[in-house]
């Protein structure tokens, strides 16, 4: 069983208005693990999506009808907001350049970006504590609470919102000035990653990136945002203090793993944060428990509470505890954030977004 036989499979499956899944292009993030098989299917809007219920049902059973396929998992997405543009078509090269020196700062002080709302900074003291994976899958949670969502990454050394929101197509630039993002899972999406040409974008240099990234803040359409999500780079550096300088961002939130060296670097975040002047919304532990799939006993890998408790002593919110689980790596590596799908990880998530929304955060 291949990719191509089951996409085969989809493009029997016909939908409303005609034309069938492949043909309409409203596969994503299809997934082969051993027997089982993930995909999403996105529809054009919340409405479509309602409609598309028995589509749903049918195109899992096409799959399961495959030899080889033991279990089938397809969800139902829709686009965001109405206004969000059409991508480009699959490998054309927007005719915008992308790189350049920035500009320098004439004092003007922190912008607005037309039609947003909130700017959210998403940080973290170091790498590798997730706030990557936060970032997408509060997106996709607000997103199905109804919030318009757009998500910038703004990673610009080692952007990973394309393969975690599985979106690989070149945003299109039809003035050579605009950068109309792109949709998945409901949100409306920019990645520095969707824009260069990997091989060339290792040599570029600090101020070609920084330019790079003014350009992301001020030439990407949004549209009629609620939040934009911004997923920082790790650490304390040149990127973050460009958003918050340049862009009027809401507040900042802190990602960090319940161990000591994480919670010690994102005090480091949390004191770049209160220099810039940007307000610290709250902090969030990721990694928190585990539960065993097998015998369902909970284990504190990385210890428990911890950033619960330097919140607490730093008289700053904290917003929740994310599991650490296996099935949150793969959906991520596989281009569905676990938020799109149902299970305790997504409803933690929901939590999270609600809380947010509750406080006017979101
Ligand atoms: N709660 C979790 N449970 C299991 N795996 C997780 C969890 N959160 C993140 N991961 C995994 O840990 C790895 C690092 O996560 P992620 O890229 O989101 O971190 P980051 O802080 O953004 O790192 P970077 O420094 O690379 O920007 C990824 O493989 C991700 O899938």
């Amino acid at each position: 069983m291949t990719r191509d036989d089951i996409l085969a499979a989809l493009a029997k499956v016909s939908v409303p208005g005609g034309g069938d899944l492949v043909s309409r292009d409203l596969v994503r993030a299809l997934a082969v693990e051993g027997t089982t098989v993930r995909f999403v299917i996105e529809a054009e809007s919340a409405e479509a999506a309602q409609g598309l219920a028995q589509v749903r049902d049918a195109a899992e059973a096409a799959v399961k009808a495959l030899p080889g396929v033991e279990d089938v998992q397809a969800v139902l997405t829709a686009h965001g907001p109405k206004s969000a543009p059409k991508a480009a078509p699959a490998g054309e090269p927007p005719s915008l350049k992308i790189g350049r020196h920035p500009t320098p700062d004439k004092g003007q002080g922190p912008a607005k970006i037309a039609g947003v709302d909130r700017i959210l900074a998403v940080g973290s003291g170091k790498g590798g504590v997730g706030k990557s994976t936060v970032s997408s899958n509060l997106a996709v949670a607000l997103a199905r609470q109804g919030r318009r969502v757009g998500l910038l990454d703004a990673d610009i050394y080692g952007p990973s919102q394309p393969r975690m929101m599985g979106v690989s197509k070149r945003p299109a630039s039809p003035d050579g000035k605009t950068i109309l993002p792109l949709t998945a899972h409901g949100v409306t999406m920019m990645s520095i990653g969707l824009m260069l040409d990997p091989a060339k974008a290792v040599v570029w240099r600090g101020p070609m990136l920084m330019g790079a990234l003014q350009q992301m803040l001020s030439q990407v359409a949004w549209g009629e945002l609620d939040v934009l999500i911004v997923d920082l780079p790790p650490g304390t550096g040149d990127v973050q203090m460009t958003l918050c300088q340049r862009s009027a961002v809401t507040g900042a939130i802190v990602v960090s793993t319940p161990q000591d060296v994480a919670l010690l670097d994102a005090r480091k975040a949390l004191d770049m944060f209160n220099t810039l002047k940007t307000p610290v919304l709250g902090l969030i532990e990721n990694m928190s428990s585990y539960h065993c799939p097998k015998c369902g006993h909970e284990a504190h890998l990385f210890g428990h509470g911890g950033v619960r408790a330097e919140a607490e002593a730093l008289g700053l919110p904290f917003l929740g505890e994310l599991p650490l689980s296996i099935d949150v790596r793969v959906a991520g590596d596989g281009g569905t954030p676990i938020a799109a799908g149902d299970g305790p990880e997504a409803e933690a998530y929901a939590r999270l977004a609600e809380g947010l929304v509750r406080g006017g955060m979101a």
